[in-house]
Order: structure tokens, then C-alpha cells, then sequence
């Protein structure tokens, strides 16, 4: 037995990257997926054939989450596709690296429309739809390591993180009468689109390299099993919980 079978699990955010992977891991996991994706067709494309060429299934449903109507149409899709919401990864985020001094507002505002906005409203949506199935549900969002230290090109996006990770805390208490766990994943530096400008300067790269004690930057892929594992019945007894995946970067003080 799959460890997701006969679940549907929802993921913002999944036409690359993290979310991306999540869903196709999901799918293999036996879970139906459907994916939320903002602007890029192709890559939703690609990701609902490569679930469904593996014999899975799959939607995928175009929205903007920082739009408040977003969410309720996606979980609404999905009720409609698969008759039921298990699991919603938020996954969705933006991080335009940029210095604090003279942070543009637009992009202070877009950062947290996207990442905190969309996280609440899709979390809402899918524990609105969860508490009127009545049989519980997990709600897994992506949060950060970012939610526990600082960057300094990142003053507008750490706080998106932090603020993640508490919704689920928050969440997990309000929910919990309903059986429905909130959890954090806390990554660490993952190789994807969001970081690949930052880290195309070799000198940074090496720097973020060194600083993981597994001896790599992470990939998608190494999100997968973690997310699976929330949102299974194997951890019917967490929530409330921030899980980091970053090859040991956090501790490495020295
Ligand atoms: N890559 C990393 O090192 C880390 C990433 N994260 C978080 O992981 C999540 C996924 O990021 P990655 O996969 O790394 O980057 P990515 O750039 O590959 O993926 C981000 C996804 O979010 C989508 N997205 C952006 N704005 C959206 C909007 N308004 N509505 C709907 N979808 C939208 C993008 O289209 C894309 O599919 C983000 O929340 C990010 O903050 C957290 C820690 C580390
Ligand atoms: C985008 C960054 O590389 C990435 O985002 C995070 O949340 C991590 O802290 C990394 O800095």
C-alpha cells in the first residue's frame, strides 16, 4: 500500500521548483494531485503529463494565490475533479533579492501578498473544505530556514517565513478539534528557479556549499519525502511541527 493512496493532496506553486516535485512525489505516493500554478502554462502542462504517464492523476488550475478568490477556486477544482481535499502544500513564494535601504515598497508589498496572503488564504480554503468533509486533513506549508535567521537581501522574505511557520502553529491549535495537523517544512538552500541569479555568483555558491555539513545544496527531489510523511497517516500524531531539510546547514555554527 502507497502511503498516499486514495488521497487527494493540493500544492501551490507547482509548475517548478519544490512544488513541482512535491506533486509529482505525491502521484507516486498514490495520492491525485492537483497543482496551482500562476503565469507558466508549459510547466503545469508538464507536470500534470509526467504524473499521468505514470499512470497517476492530475489537474492543474491557473490562479494568482495573492487574489483572496484564488484559493476557493482551486480547492472548488479539485472537489470537482476528485470529490475531496487530504492535503493542502502551500508551496507558493517569491524571493526578489533585493538591499533593505531602498527596498521598494511594490516589492516589499508583492513578497508578502504572495507569500504570507496567498499561504492564509489557500490554508483557509482548504481547512473550510476539510472541516465540512469531516474526516480531518493535513496541511503542510513550506515554510523556510529563513523563518529562524536573517538575509540581507531578504528583509521583506524572512519575515513572510516566519510568519508562515507561525500560521501553522496557530492553525494546528484552531484545526485540531477537527483532526486536521498543520505542519512546517523548513528547507534550506534548494537548487531551483528562486535562487538561481544569487547563486550563479561561484564565490556565493561555494560559500552556501560549505555551509551545509551533508555537503551539497539541496534538490527539489530531497523535499519530497518529507512532504509525503506529513501527509500520510504515518504522522497521525504530528502537528504543530517545523521540520528543517537542510543537510545540517542551521546548526553548522562552526
Ligand atoms: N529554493 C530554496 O532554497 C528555498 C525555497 N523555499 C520556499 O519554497 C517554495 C518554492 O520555491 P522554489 O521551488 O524554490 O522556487 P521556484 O521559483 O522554482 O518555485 C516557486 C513557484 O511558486 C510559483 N508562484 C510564484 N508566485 C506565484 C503566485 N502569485 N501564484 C501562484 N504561484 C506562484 C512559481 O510560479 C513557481 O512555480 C517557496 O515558498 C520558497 O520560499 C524555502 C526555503 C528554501
Ligand atoms: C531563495 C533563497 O536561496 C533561499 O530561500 C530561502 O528561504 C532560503 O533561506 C534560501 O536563502
Amino acid at each position: 500500500m502507497r502511503l498516499l493512496e486514495g488521497k487527494t493532496l493540493l500544492v501551490t506553486g507547482a509548475s517548478a521548483g519544490i512544488g513541482r516535485a512535491a506533486a509529482i512525489g505525491a502521484a507516486a505516493a498514490g495520492a491525485s494531485v492537483a497543482i496551482n500554478y500562476s503565469r507558466d502554462d508549459a510547466g503545469a502542462e508538464a507536470c500534470v503529463a509526467e504524473i499521468e504517464r505514470a499512470g497517476g492523476k492530475a489537474i492543474a488550475v491557473k490562479g494568482d494565490v495573492s487574489l483572496p478568490e484564488t484559493a476557493g477556486e482551486f480547492v472548488a477544482r479539485a472537489v470537482e475533479a476528485f470529490g475531496k481535499v487530504d492535503v493542502m502544500v502551500n508551496n507558493a513564494g517569491i524571493c526578489p533579492f533585493h538591499a533593505f535601504l531602498d527596498m521598494p515598497v511594490e516589492t516589499l508589498e508583492r513578497t508578502m501578498r504572495v507569500n504570507l496572503h496567498g499561504a492564509y488564504f489557500m490554508v483557509q480554503a482548504a481547512a473550510r473544505q476539510m472541516v465540512a468533509q469531516g474526516h480531518g486533513g493535513s496541511i503542510i506549508a513550506v515554510s523556510s530556514i529563513s523563518a529562524l535567521v536573517g538575509g540581507e537581501y531578504q528583509t521583506h522574505y524572512t519575515p513572510t517565513k516566519a510568519g508562515v511557520h507561525s500560521l501553522m502553529q496557530s492553525t494546528a491549535i484552531a484545526l485540531g478539534k477537527h483532526g486536521i495537523r498543520c505542519n512546517s517544512l523548513l528547507p534550506g538552500t534548494i537548487l531551483t528557479d528562486i535562487n538561481k541569479d544569487d547563486l550563479a555568483d561561484p564565490e556565493k555558491r561555494e560559500y552556501m556549499e560549505g555551509r551545509v555539513p551533508l555537503g551539497r545544496l539541496g534538490q527539489p527531489e530531497d523535499m519530497v519525502g518529507p512532504i509525503v510523511f506529513l501527509a500520510s497517516d504515518m504522522a497521525a500524531y504530528v502537528t504543530g511541527a517545523a521540520l528543517l531539510v537542510d543537510g545540517g546547514m542551521f546548526v553548522n555554527l562552526q
